[in-house]
């Protein structure tokens, strides 16, 4: 797991998952958590720039991942943190003039997620480090200023659930990330940017943007 972005295996997203996105969408809660798939190809590590395709707008999203640590199929909930290997940062890179495109015709998100480069992570973070996944405040700032905040506390559906309703119906293998959703405040970046995210008081990873 400690090598997770190596072993290619497949990211899930969860959409809105913050209370507080949701008041600022003007939505309400839904029933059913709604998610999409990142490809392995879009990771990149610490060192390696984001770049936005040729015409593309795209914001920035920062979120806790969850590594898988075991093979997951069917897992109840009360069993779902036996299958957690770790966690890591994610910046969940969403190009937003393909996102709003696929919202207005119901067409495929892959594009407007999974683009190259749409998948910046930090390294791996123990288990450990993170007795409490359901209390953690992330950060991210854009060339210095803070444009996201938010707690884990704030998630609609938590990681048991996720774990337990994604394994429903996807086995969950080791190194697969569940990005667990992002706090409000995301907005579009630009090629020069530099986007730094973060746990308060723990890891941190930082990101150049490039453009085709
Ligand atoms: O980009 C979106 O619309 C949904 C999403 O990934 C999030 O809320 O984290
Ligand atoms: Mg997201």
């Amino acid at each position: 797991m400690e090598n997770f972005v190596q072993h290619g295996t497949k990211c899930i997203g969860v959409a809105a998952n913050y209370r507080s996105l949701l008041k600022v969408l003007n939505r309400s809660t839904p029933d059913v958590p709604d998610f999409f798939m990142k490809p392995p190809s879009s990771y990149i590590t610490e060192g390696q720039k984001i770049i936005i395709p040729k015409g593309f707008s795209v914001n920035e999203e920062i979120e806790l991942g969850v590594v898988i640590g075991k093979h997951g199929r069917k897992v109840s909930e009360c069993k779902a943190m036996d299958i957690v290997g770790g966690y890591c940062l994610a910046l969940d890179m969403t190009a937003t003039c393909r996102l709003g495109l696929a919202r207005q015709t119901g067409g495929s998100w892959t594009l407007g997620k999974g683009f190259d480069t749409a998948c910046p992570v930090s390294k791996f973070i123990p288990k450990s480090q993170i007795p409490d996944p359901h209390n953690v405040e992330l950060w991210c700032t854009v060339n210095g200023v803070e444009k996201q905040r938010g707690n884990t506390d704030d998630l609609v559906f938590n990681i048991p659930f996720l774990i337990s309703y994604i394994s429903e119906y996807i086995t969950l293998e080791p190194n697969d990330v569940i990005i667990t959703g992002s706090p409000p405040g995301m907005g579009p970046v630009t090629k020069g940017d530099v986007i730094a995210g973060g746990i308060t008081g723990g890891e941190s990873m930082k990101f150049d943007v490039d453009a085709e």
